[in-house]
């Protein structure tokens, strides 16, 4: 086996945008460039090949990413003093259904490049995937991509992370012109004009930077200088004391500023013209963190849950997330992000996150999107894919000297569900198979049965996001699906605290039943992870031991389906303090049915209401048609947030999701065809009053029609 690179000579990035900035585009550059693949082959492209990042034919046809796949390359560096370093990259989609792929992604990675269209900038989905990056504090970098479209504008967009991004951004280029006549770029660090030539812009050629430029890029550079060492201490000093500084100190001060999080780099190019890519692989190297750069923590089962710090150390114990699962032409895949220790194959390994069940790693593979090349051992910050080793997505193994998890991914929640069947019957077993195995890939992927209706309801992101589970299950599993009409993920809550005071008695001959629930239940805080809290405040045994969680299970039952509509109550503390019980009466059954009854009379004295998903909408459209596209949001009971008009109108608004369904016909019909939009999640928000009097309405026919039959 080849001698190991060293950890500092290691980046595992992400690649994150909005819908259409050119990230597949990008990605096949630097797999081109870096010798991976030995041809390009453009998105939607007209020799039939597609790009090499989006294995899987669905993608192909519908020209998004929709899988995250993982991919090993080696960077010789565009620049001589630069050493092979070995990157490790996801390229994760834009569409925000897949938005669980994006927040895997990041879990795992320690820097990002956060891909701008150079007409657009800032858009709605990169201030989403912004978001995730924060919360997971990953350093990136701005590229500037498009830089050959009409319209291109670096300043601006540079500008935009500053006012929406709430960023410190820093200019590390200069463009040689725009648009059409967009020539090359002046990295003023260096003080060089770079120009890529060849067929694919292979061959990189610098030069002294054109005398018209000269000017610019001196300012250039004393404006880099000016806006690192506002952030960088150690810069700042010698920029103070106006002592020289070098290109290497100038680049290590953009290093340590950009791990802190306190400047974002911008760089810029023209992926499809193949310009720019190597000095941002460049960039990679000098700017993002090595896996030991990145502090990573667990939590300890075996002590309390007490935080540790993960190290990335190979002579340490095996610490590693299962972060994505993948069933591909030879079995099942699971990557693996090693944090901690080693592994090798023919090893076992524990998974912590369940009960410590014990599996053996058979073999393992780095990965190129659907091509792979076996390896023995994989190491600290290695991010690799083991066959046959069974999980679900986030959960922890180690080698069993430890007992950590590490802290798993922040999982939305569903905001659309659907009732599915398959067509035909025998297909039964594998419509099991089907969702048994998506709801394992991904967390944001839901199934229940419905007990009324004995349906099968999934649910998920969007629309697109279980359109493409059932397709996957019909190419895939061979089963055609049937769906019933997509429904908002409604949720109840109630507004205030209510007494629960309940005494179920009954006397039917032989054995009676007989329990009494006190307490009361309250809205949980906000900002409350759980969605429900049972508090036992019980004192000197009115309610006996062996009965309490009778009442959990009692109230749990109740927040499974509010009365208002039939959908889940969110956000409610459940707490009992009194209660009685007999000798010879009491039950579970009778426990669990007095709080189940219990809860649903106070539940009607709580100012209970419904709850529902609020969708952050970005249309853009021709200006000239500002007018309807504006129209319409409104008559869809939306709030505009922002109108941006340039060459085209960007409009911003929050629309509720049941207003949404149609939307995409209708607005085409209003743009003859030209307007196009995006939608993601933003929030839950209280229904109107007077419609939530129709839906409770409505929903009382049904049990009735219901109750009739
Ligand atoms: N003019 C111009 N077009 C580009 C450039 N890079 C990509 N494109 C085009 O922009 C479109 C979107 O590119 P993709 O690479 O599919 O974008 P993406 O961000 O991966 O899209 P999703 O995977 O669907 O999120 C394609 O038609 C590309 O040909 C560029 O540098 N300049």
């Amino acid at each position: 086996m080849a001698a190991r690179i060293p950890l500092n000579r290691i980046r595992n990035i992400g690649i994150s945008a909005h819908i259409d900035s050119g990230k597949t585009t990008l990605t096949e550059r630097v797999l081109f460039y870096t010798g991976r693949i030995h041809k390009i082959h453009e998105v939607r492209g007209k020799d039939g090949v597609g790009a090499k990042m989006d294995s899987m034919d669905l993608e192909r046809e519908k020209g998004i990413t929709i899988q995250s796949a993982a991919t090993y390359c080696v960077w010789p560096g565009s620049q001589q003093q630069l050493q092979p370093h070995n990157i490790n990259i996801i390229d994760t989609p834009g569409h925000v259904d897949f938005t669980i792929e994006v927040e895997r992604a990041l879990r795992v990675l320690d820097g990002a490049i956060l891909v701008l269209d150079s007409g657009k900038g800032v858009q709605s989905q990169s201030i989403t995937v912004d978001k995730q990056m924060k919360r997971y504090r990953v350093p990136r970098i701005a590229f500037v991509n498009k830089m050959d479209n009409p319209g291109a504008n670096y300043e601006r967009v540079a500008e935009m992370l500053k006012e929406k991004l709430g960023h410190h951004p820093v200019k590390l280029q200069v463009p040689i012109g725009a648009e059409s006549d967009f020539r090359g770029i002046i990295d003023p660090i260096i003080g060089k004009a770079v120009y890529f030539d060849g067929n694919d812009g292979e061959i990189i050629r610098e030069e002294e930077i054109p005398a018209e430029f000269a000017d610019k890029a001196k300012a250039a550079r004393e404006k880099i200088i000016h806006d690192v060492a506002d952030v960088d201490d150690e810069l700042a000093e010698k920029f103070l004391a106006e002592e020289p500084i070098s290109v290497d100190e100038l680049r290590a001060a953009i290093r340590r500023a950009t791990l802190a999080l306190k400047m974002t780099p911008v760089m810029c190019g023209s992926a499809i013209k193949n310009k720019g890519v190597q000095l941002l692989l460049d960039a990679v190297v000098h700017y993002l963190p090595n896996p030991t750069e990145v502090l990573n923590e667990a939590h300890d089962q075996a002590n309390n849950e007490e935080k540790v710090v993960v190290e990335s150390d190979s002579t340490k114990p095996f610490v590693g997330l299962a972060f994505k699962l993948q069933q591909d032409k030879y079995g099942q895949l699971t990557y693996f992000r090693v944090y901690q220790g080693s592994v090798t194959s023919g090893d076992t390994i524990f998974n912590v996150s369940n009960e410590m069940r014990k599996v053996r790693v058979p073999r393992m593979f780095r990965m190129h999107s659907d091509d792979r090349e076996e390896i023995q051992t994989a190491e600290a910050g290695d991010i690799v894919a083991f066959y046959g080793v069974e999980a679900s997505s986030g959960e922890t193994f180690t080698d069993g000297k430890v007992n950590w998890t590490l802290t798993s991914m922040h999982v939305p929640a569903a905001v659309i569900s659907l009732a599915v069947a398959p067509k035909d019957r025998s297909a039964e077993a594998n419509f099991s198979k089907a969702l048994n195995r998506f709801t394992k890939e991904d967390p944001t992927f839901r199934v229940h049965q419905d007990e009324e209706s004995q349906q099968t309801i999934i649910s998920g992101m969007g629309e697109l996001h279980l359109d493409i589970y059932m397709e996957r299950m019909k190419r895939e599993y061979n089963c055609e699906v049937v769906a019933g009409k997509p429904q908002v993920a409604y949720r109840e809550a109630i507004t205030k605290r209510a007494e629960i005071n309940y005494t179920h008695k009954k006397q039917t001959g032989g054995s009676g039943q007989y329990a009494k629930v006190m307490g009361y239940i309250e809205p949980l805080p906000a900002d409350a992870i759980e969605t429900y809290e049972f508090v036992d405040d019980i004192t000197g045994g009115a309610i006996p031991r062996e009965f309490i969680g009778s009442c959990d299970k009692g109230f749990r039952e109740g927040v499974k389906k509010g009365t208002l509509i039939g959908f889940p109550v969110v956000g409610v503390r459940a707490v009992i303090n009194d209660g009685a019980s007999h000798a010879v009466d009491s039950s579970e059954m009778a426990f669990k049915t007095a709080a189940l009854m219990g809860f649903r009379e106070a539940y009607a004295k709580s100012g209970p209401t419904i709850l529902e998903p609020i969708m952050k909408v970005e249309i853009d459209a021709p200006t000239e048609f500002q007018g309807s596209v504006v129209g319409q949001v409104n008559q869809r009971r939306g709030v505009i947030l922002e109108t941006v008009s340039g060459d085209s109108v960007s409009v911003t608004a929050e629309v509720p999701l049941n207003a949404m369904f149609g939307y995409s016909t209708d607005l085409r019909s209003a743009t003859q065809g030209k307007g196009t939009f995006t939608m993601e999640f933003s929030k839950y928000a209280v229904v109107p009053r007077q419609e939530q009097d129709e839906m409770v309405k409505k929903y009382k026919e049904k049990l009735a029609a219901e109750a009739k039959k």
